[in-house]
């Protein structure tokens, strides 16, 4: 696994700093509120599980599976909701886990869903964010590192369902999915 990647983006030890600072931030916003926690799976899965043993509120966790990469490096644009949330988001405080907005469609997508559904608030946390893949106008409340314009794995995020095992963030080798 380790052998297909180019270069590591950000260490272990970075992502580690970044989830504590970001959680930190999180418990000084949703201070004397529940918040509703939704991660946004399958890629927040690990991102979620960190940063909520640093929000220091009495918060409530749901999960979302939505997908729209496959086993492609580009959206394809439609965003499949695999699975929905147990609970009702109306008058709750809610907060999304992504692990990355490259596009920004799987997030626009949910922002419409949740406000439709009248939530209270809506707040959007991500740890990875790439500007330049942007096709809609939109930016999160919170996000961990800008990343450069070449398509990562690990933490969570994969290339075809592998390598969210990696502690690690980095950019695999072209020729893994070029062929
Ligand atoms: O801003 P966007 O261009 O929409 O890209 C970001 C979304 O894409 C990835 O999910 P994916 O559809 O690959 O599903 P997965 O989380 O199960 O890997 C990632 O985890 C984000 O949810
Ligand atoms: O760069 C990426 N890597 C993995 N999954 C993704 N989904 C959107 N962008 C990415
Ligand atoms: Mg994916």
């Amino acid at each position: 696994m380790q052998n297909d990647i180019l270069e590591i983006l950000i260490s272990e030890e970075d992502i580690k700093k970044k989830v504590t600072e970001l959680g930190e931030k999180l418990s000084a916003e949703y201070v004397g509120r529940n918040p509703l926690v939704i991660c946004v799976l399958k890629g927040a899965f690990i991102f979620m599980a960190d940063l909520v043993k640093s929000i220091n509120v009495p918060l409530e966790i749901d999960f979302m599976a939505v997908s729209s990469y496959g086993a492609s490096t580009k959206s394809s644009g439609v965003v499949k909701i695999i699975k929905d949330l147990d609970v009702p988001v109306e008058g709750r405080d809610v907060l999304i886990v992504e692990d990355i907005i490259d596009s920004g469609l799987t997030l626009s997508h949910l922002i419409e869903m949740l406000n439709n559904r009248n939530a209270k608030s809506t707040r959007v946390v991500t740890l990875f964010d790439k500007p330049s893949g942007r096709k809609v106008d939109l930016q999160a409340d919170y996000a961990g590192f800008i990343i450069p314009d070449a398509f990562v794995v690990g933490y969570g995020l994969d290339y075809s369902e592998k390598y969210r095992n990696l502690p690690y963030v980095g950019v695999l080798k072209p020729e893994i999915y070029s062929h």
